[in-house]
Parts: structure tokens; sequence; C-alpha cells
């Protein structure tokens, strides 16, 4: 059973896409290319782009490129496609005809309030879904706060509020539980706690645009809501399980405007109310079947059809600039072979802002000021452990979030959401039931079993660690949800490397959002006139670095591309944030204040 594995000329400028989609004989938003449209793709006068990555961002700017007649070549380091959304093999664990165990970087969700990621994944077309991989997102409608030392645990549905639980769902177990949570959380956390919360987060929601960029984005979410000040309770559910164990920034140092704005705001209260949302989507959605195959290999596959040329195992060395433009990239096979530099009209730099920036050499950053400011950009390790069970282990339907696991862990069970998948039958030598996909947003923190931080830990230590948390969160109030001899066996991307060792390092970190992000995140458009930045620590509106941040990012670098080669096509449609109705006298009130140097009219300090 596998453990630590190694890994495994300018003519159609003007093409408009509702014009190149009605010659390729589709609709609107339509899909093949018949072959006398693939056929005037391939006329070598079409303006021709190199996009450098070929994770979320890379392959949305692609796709949007393709469908409006550009000839486009994506450059990708490993050998397949999805960046730190891809499923990975587990190498040696096929037998008897089955696939490989799926593994991959750390378990997906797609909460209801993303809106363009969505639209693209119904362009993708999957056999038997009319829209499209879309059609295989299910909904997860409850989150279990998994609370340690016998604690017990809280059941949160995950539904709109006006939507009932199902009969079925409501047992004298779960009901027990609710009642002991609920008047657990409620002994622990003070009312007056609770009640400057309240307030809190109405400062928040009234607040001006202004004051959320210029104010809230120099608060730290800690201090905004006073957690210094209160109970340990107030300090784990309200300021690190909103924020430490959702996009492992550290609630001391994370935007206020970041986390109130999308995980308070767009997440969970328009997301309970069911505002904003991707049709008739709930809070919390999952894929059903590993990532890849429910998503990212359906959409190489059309995107091949549309034309795009892939180039895996390619390293981008550095991004070429002489005369005002972008002239070519440097590029080398992965194990440092074969350099040569490769040309296009335009380049979309979609790599994520660590690699990115190693690519811009000093005159490229010189042309434009707001590529050195990337460098105050902040990324840290979240990476998962996916465990492979002999049982089906559901847990919860939905998330879990072991709110008192100093690592800050949260997981999943796979199989129930696999509805067109038999895992045993499907996956591994057969004896494999499940994948509790769990991920540590938390790796600087001594754990509960070697009193080490994950990145001291040894790749077994850290296994045996996070399985001792997980345990600890869901084996308590009379339950025991996990066994040892369930668990035949681990993987952990191998991305992360030298663990145990002097220098461990992790080639897949993510972006955080400390206090003044914001202000260093450079647009889509920079002012090389070729060259384009996609990635999810682009400035967007969903603000968050997401799988829906990195396809906004890339809808805005192909509108500046258009722009700049003054296509007239159609530009991508771009969903901004629910702003509720409401709020809009508030806010323009609060507008006022702000200028005035006063406070919120909440805000009593
Ligand atoms: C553990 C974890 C869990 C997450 N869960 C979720 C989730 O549930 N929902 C959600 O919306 N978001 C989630 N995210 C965030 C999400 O994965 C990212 O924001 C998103 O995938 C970023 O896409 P990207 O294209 O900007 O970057 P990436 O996915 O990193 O893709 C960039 C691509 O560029 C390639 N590349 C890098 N350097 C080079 C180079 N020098 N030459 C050539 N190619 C290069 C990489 O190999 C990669 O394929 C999670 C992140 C982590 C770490």
């Amino acid at each position: 059973m596998a453990t630590d594995h190694a890994q495994q000329p300018r003519p159609t400028a003007g093409h408009s896409r509702r014009r190149f989609l009605t010659a390729a004989g589709g609709a609107v938003g339509a899909t093949v290319l018949r072959p006398a449209a693939r056929a005037a793709a391939a006329t070598p006068s079409r303006r021709s782009v190199a996009v450098l990555g070929g994770g979320v961002s890379g392959l949305s700017a692609a796709h949007e490129l393709a469908e409006r007649g550009y000839a486009v070549t994506v450059y990708e380091y490993y050998d397949i496609l999805g960046g730190k959304a891809r499923s990975m093999d587990v190498p040696g664990t096929a037998a008897g005809g089955r696939k490989p165990l799926p593994g991959e970087h750390g378990f997906r969700f797609f909460p209801g309030f993303y809106r363009n990621l969505p639209d693209t994944m119904r362009r993708i077309p999957f056999p038997g879904n009319a829209g499209g991989v879309h059609g295989n997102l299910r909904n997860a409608t409850e989150e279990l706060f998994a609370r340690g030392s016998g604690r017990p645990d809280l059941h949160f549905p995950l539904r709109r509020i006006t939507t009932q639980p199902a009969p079925g769902d409501i047992t004298p177990s779960w009901i027990r539980d609710q009642i002991l949570s609920v008047l657990d959380v409620g002994t622990r956390l003070p009312a007056h706690e609770v009640a400057y919360f309240a307030d809190r987060l109405l400062v928040h929601l009234t607040s001006c645009d202004a004051r959320r960029e210029d104010q809230w984005e120099k608060v730290a979410w800690w201090d905004f809501i006073r957690a210094g000040e209160m109970s340990t309770e107030y300090q784990t559910l309200l300021g690190i399980g909103q924020t430490r164990n959702l996009v492992a920034t550290r609630a001391e140092v994370a935007s206020t405007r970041t986390v109130g704005r999308v995980i308070i705001e767009a997440l969970i209260l328009w997301g309970l109310l069911g505002r904003g949302m991707d049709g008739d989507a709930d809070i919390d959605r999952v894929l059903n079947a590993p990532t890849s195959e429910a998503w990212i290999d359906p959409w190489e596959a059309h995107l091949r059809s549309l034309g795009v040329d892939f180039v895996t195992g390619t390293q981008v060395l550095e991004v070429g600039y002489e005369g005002g433009r972008v002239t070519g990239v440097r590029v080398a096979a992965r194990d440092g072979g074969h350099e040569r530099t490769v040309t296009a009209d335009h380049y979309v730099s979609a790599m994520p802002v660590e690699h990115a920036r190693v690519t811009w050499g000093r005159a490229l950053r010189a042309a434009d000021p707001q590529l050195g400011r990337c460098d105050a950009l902040k990324t840290d390790w979240m990476t998962g452990v996916m465990f492979y069970l002999r049982t089906p282990t559901p847990v919860v339907h939905g998330h879990i979030n072991c709110l008192d696991s100093p690592w800050s862990v949260t997981a999943v069970g796979q199989a129930q959401f696999w509805d067109v998948r038999d895992f045993s039958r499907d996956y591994g030598d057969g004896r494999a039931h499940d994948c509790l996909s769990a991920i540590i947003s938390e790796w600087d923190k001594p754990g509960i079993l070697y009193g080490k931080t994950a990145k001291e830990c040894t790749r077994d230590e850290i296994v045996a660690e996070l399985w001792a948390q997980l345990k600890d969160g869901l084996n308590d109030a009379g339950k025991t949800t996990l066994r040892d001899e369930d668990r035949l066996g681990w993987f952990m991307d191998p991305a992360v490397t030298g663990l145990g060792g002097p220098d461990p390092h992790n080639r897949e970190q993510l972006l955080i959002h400390p206090t003044g992000t914001l202000h260093h995140r450079p647009s889509a458009q920079t002012t090389i006139p070729n060259f384009f930045l996609a990635g999810d620590y682009i400035r967007t509106d969903v603000d968050l670095a997401t799988m829906e941040g990195a396809n906004e990012s890339a809808r805005r670098a192909v509108n500046a591309l258009l722009d700049a080669d003054r296509s007239d096509a159609e530009r991508c449609r771009v969903w901004e944030l629910y702003r509720p109705p409401e709020m809009e006298p508030l806010k323009r009130i609060d507008e006022l204040r702000y200028r005035l140097g006063l406070p919120n009219t909440f805000d009593l300090g």
C-alpha cells in the first residue's frame, strides 16, 4: 500500500466570439469545433498566445482565448494539467483492472457563491450532462465542527434556511449532539462576547467600499473582533476557525476586509440566505468523482478540440523583455535539459506568485512597478493527506472542521459524494472503500503526539499526528468514527520534500491574506502591451486565493488582451460578489462619515 511516493500577423484580432462560434456551428457558450472551423483555426495568420502555467487560471485563459480564435499554447511544469486542483494517481496501487487510488494536493470545495468558475464548468462538455462538468457538482449539506477532548460536536446545516432537513437526517443522536453542543458552546461563549461579535459584523456589513479598502484592509481580523481580550472559545470559534482552518491565514494577521467580505458575508451569511448564488446551489459543493476525472481531464480534451496545444514537463525560466515588449520566454525541460526560447504575439503568466516572480527579470520589473510589489505577497503551507479506509466512512454529509486541532485540520469523506463511482470496484486493489481527505493548514504549531510542528516532523510522523488529531476530534462523546485497523494507507503530494530534515520545502504553497495584501496585488493588465497576469494572487473582486479567483483573474487578463488587440470579440463576463440592496443606504451614509473622518455608525470601538 502506498505511503511516501515519488510522483509521481494579426488579421483575426477582431474575431468576435459570437461570430467565431457561429462559424464553428455552435451556439453561444458551445463547445466542440466542427472540422471546417478547426481548419480555419489552424490558419497561420491567427494571433498567438503563450499561456505560462496549466492550473485553473491558465486553463481558464486558454479556454476564453481559444473560443475567440486565438492560437494558444500552454506551457506547464508537470506532466499533467490542473495545478493545485489536479488529481494524482497513487503509484503502484492499481490491481485487477482498477485505476490507481486517487490522490490530490488537497480536497476541493466549490462554494455556492462562486459564479465565474461555474460558468466555465458549464462550457466544458461531459457525456450525459446537459450542463457540462458543472453537472458533476454535488451539494454538501452539513458541516461538522468537531470538538476535541470529549466535547460534543456541532452539526451545522449548510442548506439555505428555507430548505428543511430531510426527515432521515434528524436522528436521536444528532438531536442530542446539537443540544449538548449548543449548550456547551453557549456556556463557554459569554453573552457579552457574542453581542460584541454581532456588533462587529454590523460594522463591516454597513461599511462603505472605501472604508473597507483603506481602514479594514489594514486591521487584522483578530483585532477587529477583539479576540485577544476574549475567551479561548471565542478565539477558537470566531477567530481561528474562520481564518486559519479555512484559508491558511492566521487570524492574528488576516485582513478584516477579506475575512469579513468573503468568508463571513458571501460564504456564510448570504450563502445561508441563498443570495448571490450560482443558481440553486447550496453553500458547499464538491465533485462527484476525483477532480481530474470529473473536471480537469474533460477540460483538457475540450481545449484540445478547440485547438489548444499543451507543452507539459516544461519549466518557464525567464520572461524576456526588450524595447517595451515581451520578446520571448526562456523554457527548459523540467529536469533542466533542452533550453530554448518560445515566442508568441501575447504572453499570459498564469503561474502562482512565488513561481511567477522569479521569471521576471530586472528590465521587465522596471517596466511595470506592480511586478516588484508582488515580492511583498506572502504564501504559506496548506497541504492534504488522503487516508484510504477499509470501511465507508462518510462522517458527515460535508466538511469536517476540527476546531480544537493545533494543526487546523479540516477533512471530508469523499466516497459518499462519488455517486458515479464504486470506490472498491473502481480504485486500488479492491480493499479500500473510502478516502478520508484531510488538510493541514497550520504547519508551525506543535502537535499533540510528538510536540513538534508539522514542518519538523517526518512524513510518517505527520501522518500519525494528523490521524491522532482527527481521532481527537471525531472519536469522542461515546463514538468511534475512526479505527486504526481501518487505515490501509495514505498519500501526500510529493511536492512537499525534505520533511524531518533541516530544510523542508513545499513547491505548492498558497497565497495568504495578511493585512495590506490587497494593495500589493497586481491587476491582470500590465503596462507592457503584450504581457498579462492571471492567477489567484491577481487583484480580483472575489479577493480570496481560490479557484474562483484564479478563474476571475483569467477573465480579466483575456479582456485586457482583447483591449490591447483592439479586438471586437465579446468580452469575458466577470461576476462580482453579491451586494445586498438593503445595506446600500447604510453604506452611503458610511461613505459620508468616512470622508468626514467619523467612525461607522455601529462602531462603538
Ligand atoms: C490544500 C489546498 C486546498 C485548496 N482547496 C480549495 C478549494 O477547496 N476551493 C478553492 O476554490 N480553492 C482551493 N484552494 C486554492 C486553489 O487551489 C488555488 O487558488 C488555485 O488552484 C490556483 O490556481 P492557479 O492557476 O492560480 O495556480 P496553480 O493551481 O498553482 O497552477 C499554476 C500552474 O503553473 C505551473 N507552474 C508553476 N511554475 C511553473 C514554471 N516555472 N513553469 C511552468 N509551469 C509552472 C504549476 O505546475 C501549476 O500547474 C486550495 C489550495 C490548497 C493549497
